[in-house]
């Protein structure tokens, strides 16, 4: 029997701006989960057709997003509070009545969800972080001249944690995404500088475990947010805090005082929360993930509280102790102060305090670059550029050789072998460097000549190992393996399209539809090392593709000259040769950051059709002496020299044969034909004892077995 269409019952809200969309109260949502009935199912709808996208942009714009003042103020203006217990869904036009469709956009969980002793948890934490109400002042904390010691502040900003580079008192603990450097990894605060934990890393350790673990458990009221569970796993993402987390890459610790009602708020400000305290998207998230935040602020009662807005359907929550809300950070939104009333005295201890979990897209794709161990540095200048794995002495272990050679002794870049273990708990850790280890090998083997890996039944010979990191029952023998048919990771690619565009449909503000790691339905999905690659890319190059290297020493003058005389020899020595040669490769060039706009509502900063330079905390401009130099460098290499060049960037990129493949380490000579998949597997790690050859893949396989 057909299920019954959800009642829906519009709400009164006179006064609302028009160009919001209208509410309906949804009576016994089947998605609304039994536990939090108590609280309110809200839906919306919304056209999901290419019309409808543009309808929706345009109305958007039209939006007036004023959320000053008070909270009376908000309830006036008919923005809807969303309370303990209440969950916002949006349904597509057509979609099933029954509501089983509809999507999950907001969440909104209370004390009530996680019991006393989780509270007492959460509020043993926020005293921690804000620190003794009696040393807590409204400003960031300062070097006193006498002790030379950081006073005022709170308490974890004492510890010395490092802020984002905006100045605003917003402090990442997670992963972040460097986005110049097509990088993510351990944030900067997350560095092990030998020796005992320092309070900072034994604060953040302890925050990080206990959000991760409040979010996710969470994250179970939330209908398919499981699927995340698969996909993440599948690609290899990194798990960082509590072992149940499966969405959040980042946490971010938002500190901000209270202000007095007769002020405006200054969230936005410099010395407040920058960026993250004005109207922003958070442009670094996955769109099939939500961010969470945590409030568990610490202000006297007779405040008013500060808020989270969400512009595009108009609603809000008030940020008591405590509150967990789910959303997307792709929607806009901002937050506000906590404010003294008219009338009542602002003191120096009330301070506002949120936790933001964000899903990062990078990481839950397992996209980009991610730092895994320090590395050998180039030993001189021209092999800055190399584009190979260098094994130096370094990797070798000589037994003498343990000294300020070593790799860790230079590397200032988090990474997830030298500093994993403030972030992960040991599993993930060896999880994830186990699993990245054997992505390594396969680069590495499947770059063997076919012929010879026929010989050697190297699994470099299909995609990457992922699969049997989820495949691989664990506990079970080596030997007694299924064979397995088809690639387990196909399903699961695919259940991650349908998800992708369901997200797409209702983040109804997205420009363009997210892409997918590699699309399952694509005809003839040759993979290479990492399964990165499809068929019709073979022997074509982005232009970028041809560039230096990102790393540090790649930007030098020395490898922009060493790269521009190779372009030379191949195409002729004089400038003609060169723009010959730029235009037989796509001129895609980096886009310039355009910065902050502003619109009528006086804080908007959007970075919405720049997908990469969103909130996550941008870690390019404060890293060692002499990196801007080299990031002048960088840029100066992929900048137009004269107008016609700008002219040529900006025609649509064209995939073209480029050069001769001799000149190139070819793509398709690092991709091995198909082969029927895994059917020699289990074979292979029953002979890797006997072949050292195999040796590693060995080793490797036997990490997987304690890998989860
Ligand atoms: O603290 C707030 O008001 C929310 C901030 C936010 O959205 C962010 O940090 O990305
Ligand atoms: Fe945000």
């Amino acid at each position: 029997m057909a299920r019954a269409a959800v009642k829906l019952t519009e709400l009164n809200l006179p006064g609302r701006d028009p160009h919001l969309p209208t509410l309906y109260k949804a009576q016994s949502h089947p998605l609304h989960p039994l536990k939090i009935r108590y609280g309110t199912a809200y839906l919306y709808f919304i056209d999901a057709s290419t019309e409808g996208r543009r309808q929706a942009a345009e109305n958007f714009d039209k939006i007036i997003f004023d959320k000053s003042g008070s909270n009376e103020k908000q309830r006036e203006a008919s923005l809807l509070q969303l309370k303990p217990g209440d969950m916002l869904f949006t349904r597509r036009i057509g979609d099933d009545p029954a509501g089983l469709q509809d999507h999950c956009k907001y969440l909104f969980l209370g004390r009530e969800f996680y019991g006393e002793e989780k509270m007492r948890e959460m509020l043993a934490l926020q005293q921690e972080l804000l620190g003794d109400p009696n040393q807590r002042t409204q400003e960031k904390p300062h070097i006193d001249p006498g002790s030379g010691r950081l006073v005022g502040g709170t308490a974890f900003e004492r510890t010395g944690v490092q802020g984002a580079g905006d100045g605003g008192r917003t402090y990442n603990i997670g992963l972040t995404v460097q986005s110049q450097k097509g990088l993510w990894a351990p944030s900067k605060n997350v560095k092990y500088m030998g020796g005992e934990p320092t309070d900072q890393q034994i604060m953040q350790q302890r925050l990080l475990n206990l959000a991760t673990e409040v979010g996710s458990r969470g994250l179970k009221y939330i209908p398919r947010a499981e699927e995340m569970k698969a996909y993440r796993t599948m690609t290899n993402a990194p798990i960082i805090g509590h072992p149940s987390n499966y969405m959040f890459d980042s946490l971010q610790v938002n500190v901000s005082p209270a202000t007095s009602e007769a002020e405006l708020d200054k969230l936005g400000a410099n010395n407040m929360l920058g960026r993250s305290g004005a109207t922003h998207i958070d442009g670094h998230d996955d769109p099939t993930s939500y961010s969470c935040m945590l409030s568990i602020s610490d202000v006297p009662e007779e405040y008013g509280l500060g808020r989270l807005h969400i512009k595009e359907a108009g609603v809000y929550v008030e940020l008591n102790s405590f509150v967990v809300l789910f959303f997307s950070g792709l929607d806009q939104h901002a937050g506000t102060s906590h404010y003294a009333p008219h009338g009542v005295e602002l003191v120096e201890s009330a301070y506002r305090l949120n936790i933001i979990l964000y899903p990062a897209s990078m990481v839950a794709r397992n996209d980009g670059v991610a730092p895994l161990a320090a590395f050998p540095l180039p030993t001189s200048e021209t092999s800055a550029a190399r584009p190979y794995l260098p094994l130096g002495r370094e990797i070798r272990n000589y037994p003498e050789d343990r000294s300020s050679r070593s790799p860790p002794n230079h590397c200032t870049q988090s990474n997830f072998a030298t500093d994993g273990h403030l972030l992960m708990t040991p599993q993930s850790q060896l999880n994830y460097i186990a699993r990245s280890l054997l992505q390594l090998s396969t680069l590495v083997t499947s770059q063997i000549h076919p012929d010879r890996q026929d010989n050697m039944l190297l699994p470099s010979k299909d995609r990457s190992p992922i699969a049997l990191t989820v495949y691989h029952p664990a506990g079970r023998p080596l030997d007694n393996q299924p064979i397995l048919e088809a690639d387990p990771r196909d399903e699961i690619l695919r259940i991650h399209k349908r998800r992708i565009q369901r997200c797409f449909d209702h983040l109804t503000q997205l420009k363009e539809m997210p892409s997918m790691i590699v699309d399952p339905d694509a005809t003839s999905p040759v993979q290479g090392p990492g399964g990165r690659s499809a068929a019709k890319n073979l022997n074509s190059y982005k232009k970028n593709q041809l560039l230096a290297v990102e790393s540090v020493g790649s930007r030098s003058q020395t490898a922009k000259a060493a790269q521009r005389s190779t372009l030379q020899t191949i195409k002729g020595s004089d400038r003609k040769g060169k723009r010959k040669a730029d235009a037989e490769v796509p001129a895609r060039r980096t886009r310039r950051r355009t910065g902050s706009e502003t619109d009528g509502n006086g804080d908007l900063v959007e970075d919405e059709d720049d997908l990469l330079d969103g909130t996550f905390e941008d870690e390019d401009a404060d890293l060692e002496m002499g990196d801007e130099e080299r990031q002048k460098d960088f840029h100066g290499y992929d900048e137009p020299d004269s107008e016609e060049d700008a002219a040529e960037d900006e025609a649509e990129p064209r995939w073209t044969r480029l050069y001769s493949e001799a000149n190139l380490v070819s793509e398709a000579e690092a991709i091995v034909p198909s082969m029927p998949p895994f059917q020699k597997w289990p074979k292979l790690f029953r002979d890797a004892s006997l072949d050292p050859w195999l040796l590693f893949h060995k080793y490797a396989f036997v990490l997987q077995r304690f890998a989860g």
